[in-house]
């Protein structure tokens, strides 16, 4: 497995105080990597880390299969990036800015200016100045900026605010084409779980510097599964009849004591007749779904999954 991004105990602090501690993070290529997390979490400490704009107090960072150090120009062009809110000559127009970009990065093709406009949906409006942009717009056009010079890798903090619905709609389909067209590495961070969600391969949950779980959303989708709960006094009697007569092999018993029977076929009423045949005491028996926002709270709120 190829990494793009790795990190090892990356730590930084500010007058003593640790913002971002010890975090491990293994991108790898082609995938869309979601950092989420409160307010504050760190995410963008992590991020300006990553492209050299802030100095690690502790850790290591490899970019590329190579240690990022103060003379890794390189490897930074080879980012696009976008951290914070995007900053433009105001009085040129989005066109020129573009050019700019592209002159001070050294980069000459200047058909993906065009290329860049059209994918992010501003080719009709280059040539107006960007002090007449709304926020959306200059939104838009940072993530222009950031491809134009066809990175192998995007780090993107927070893309989606201040854009409105459809907006949105329109960079998660502009992501998921850069990644599956183009084969760009994503580092995308959010403090909202249903943007990740939907974008996501990998998802990073940050809170307080920390960084509390890298889980694939193939992961999570397992784990948020319908699944069959029985309440019963006898949960390991149960057990063993469900695993013993139907063969059943995916049951797990929770901490109270309920039992989980995951992706089963076996009708609700056959699992019903063969405990009671068995002689064992049901009290309820319910079908669930677990949702993904108990699952990242059980995260946040420092419990593992949400059994
Ligand atoms: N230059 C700095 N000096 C002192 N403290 C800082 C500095 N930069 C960030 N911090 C602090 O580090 C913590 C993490 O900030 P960071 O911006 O990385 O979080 P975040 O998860 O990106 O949240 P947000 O979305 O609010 O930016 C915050 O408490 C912030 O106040």
């Amino acid at each position: 497995m190829t990494h793009i991004v790795r990190t090892k105990q990356l730590t930084r602090a500010y007058k003593g105080k640790e913002v971002v501690s010890n975090v491990n993070l293994n991108i790898k290529q082609g995938e869309i990597y979601g950092m989420l997390g409160p307010n504050g979490a760190g995410k963008t400490t992590v991020m300006k880390m990553i492209t050299n704009l802030v100095k690690p107090t502790a850790g290591e960072i490899e970019v590329f299969g190579e240690r990022l150090t103060d003379k890794s120009y390189r490897q930074l062009g080879r980012m696009g990036t976008i951290i914070e809110t995007p900053v433009f000559y105001d009085k040129l127009t989005a066109r020129d800015n573009l050019d700019l970009h592209c002159e001070y990065m050294g980069y000459h093709n200047k058909k993906s200016i065009d290329e860049a406009l059209e994918l992010v949906n501003l080719k009709g409006i280059d040539n107006k100045s960007v002090k007449d942009f709304s926020l959306g717009m200059k939104q838009r056009l940072g993530i222009a900026r950031a491809i134009v010079t066809k990175p192998e890798l995007l780090i993107l903090d927070e893309p989606i605010n201040g854009l409105d619905p459809l907006g949105i709609k329109e960079l998660r389909e502009l992501f998921k084409m850069l990644g599956k067209e183009y084969g760009i590495t994503m580092l995308i961070s959010s403090h909202i779980l249903g943007e990740i969600e939907l974008i996501a391969d990998t998802v990073a949950v940050m809170n307080n510097g920390k960084l509390l779980q890298e889980v694939s959303m193939e992961h999570i989708a397992k784990q948020t599964t319908e699944y069959i709960e029985i309440t019963t006094g006898e949960s390991n009697k149960a057990a063993y009849v469900l695993e013993h007569y139907l063969q059943i092999s995916n049951v797990r018993v929770t901490d109270e004591g309920q039992i989980r029977i995951y992706d089963s076929n076996i009708p609700q009423s056959e699992i019903m007749k063969t405990l009671v045949m068995h002689d064992v005491t049901i009290e309820s028996v319910h079908k669930k779904k677990g949702s993904l926002e108990d699952y990242f709270l059980s995260i946040l709120n420092g419990g593992g999954i949400v059994a």
